[in-house]
């Protein structure tokens, strides 16, 4: 995958520079989107196909003498049509959180192996970066099979108007990283994103290694800031890739304290995806509620009446209104099949009516690569 220069802020990420794809062409993305609509109304209504200005001004001619008289009612060729160039294919701009060597942007590469990362500082940027037509998709971490649910990024799902359209879980392979030559009892300080931090906190012990822990924005961006200010009393979390990108030496290699560390990523774009009856997806939904209605109940019941597996609920406390976040499985069968996705619309109708706000964050193809071996049967088991 290639990367194209990090974004720090929205300012900078509407400045972008002439190496990414011009907004423009995302531009068209949108019109493709709106005018499906707009030139299937207008082959019905309009009494001529549209013609380019242009070229008749070129010419000297009327646009009205050019078009043979059959094309009236032909439908004209219009941006729908065309294959979406930019929904796929090595065009695809992928924003993620961090800089080349995090977790992130090898997330990115896993769920669009042709596409172009586009590193981003926070995570906000990365949202905005998607929405101002900078970037196609966002990946964003949202769940470790150590750590749980990164609720932060939940948060910022609820924040913005993004969709999620995909998943993927990422083994996260763990390396101690120091400049060349330093020994590990030299250390003073280990520095690293939370996460890497935490999954990690037993084997640091165990390795004697009772210094000082820092957090930082992300894993590879400790590996850089190392490198950057020449730290000899410094060592990273990162990657194996971070090392290799900013000069390191691997100290300690698979230092997670789970062996299957596992983190699982969405992918975001504008648009959501309307699931296909083909293959297993996953519809992701938040919602809350007024205390004391025994609503959790009512909606449990609403998915279990309907035989849909729920993969995960949680609960998240938010002053008098409980946040609950449920990731229900579009289970496909062998009969009636695309009744599937009716059913989940159903679910959600019901649901509304208990609820005092709902929001369906997205329906995607699940990701069935094993979480982690413990947790495996996560994936079909209904709560
Ligand atoms: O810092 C990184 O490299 C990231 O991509 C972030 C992140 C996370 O937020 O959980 C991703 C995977 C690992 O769990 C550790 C950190």
């Amino acid at each position: 995958m290639e990367t194209t220069r990090s974004y720090s802020s929205v300012q900078n990420a509407q400045g972008y520079d002439p190496c990414i794809t011009s907004g423009s062409e995302r531009q068209s993305t949108s019109a493709i989107l709106t005018s499906k609509v707009v030139s299937q109304d207008q082959s019905e209504t309009l009494p001529m196909p549209p013609v380019s200005v242009g070229v008749d001004h070129v010419n000297g001619q009327n646009s009205t003498a050019r078009v043979p008289h059959h094309h009236h009612h032909q439908k004209p060729l219009s941006a729908s049509d065309l294959p979406p160039a930019t929904m796929h294919g090595p065009n695809l701009r992928v924003a993620y959180q961090g800089v080349p060597g995090a977790y992130s942007e090898a997330a990115a590469g896993k769920a669009y192996p042709n596409g172009q990362t586009v590193p981003c500082d926070q995570f906000e940027v990365a949202f905005q970066a998607v929405e101002l037509r900078i970037a196609d998709r966002a990946v964003l971490p949202v769940e470790n099979s150590l750590g749980g649910s990164i609720h932060r990024n939940y948060d910022l799902l609820l924040r913005h108007r993004l969709h999620i359209v995909g998943e993927v879980h990422l083994p996260v392979h763990h390396c101690l990283l120091a400049l060349p030559g330093v020994r590990k009892e030299l250390l003073t300080r280990v520095i690293s994103h939370p996460q890497g931090l935490a999954q990690c906190e037993r084997t640091l012990t165990k390795l004697g290694l009772n210094i000082s822990r820092e957090a930082v924005d992300d894993t590879a961006g400790a590996a850089e800031f190392i490198a950057a200010n020449n730290l000899h009393d410094t060592a990273a979390i990162a990657s194996a890739r971070a090392a290799e990108i900013y000069g390191l030496e691997i100290l300690e290699d698979g230092i997670q304290d789970d062996v299957n560390n596992v983190t699982r990523f969405v992918m975001l774009a504008r648009e959501p995806i309307v699931p296909r009856t083909d293959r297993r997806f996953k519809t992701s939904i938040v919602f809350a509620h007024e205390n004391g209605t025994n609503v959790l109940h009512k909606v449990l019941s609403a998915f279990a009446f309907r035989d849909i597996s729920l993969t995960k609920i949680e609960s998240r406390p938010n002053h008098n209104r409980p946040m609950r976040l449920v990731d229900d499985v579009n289970v496909v069968g062998t009969t009636a099949k695309h009744f599937e996705y009716t059913r989940v619309l159903r679910t959600r109708s019901e649901v509304q009516e208990f609820t005092s706000f709902l929001r369906v964050l997205g329906s995607y193809p699940m990701d069935m690569t094993p979480w982690s071996p413990s947790s495996s049967t996560s994936h079909t088991a209904s709560s």
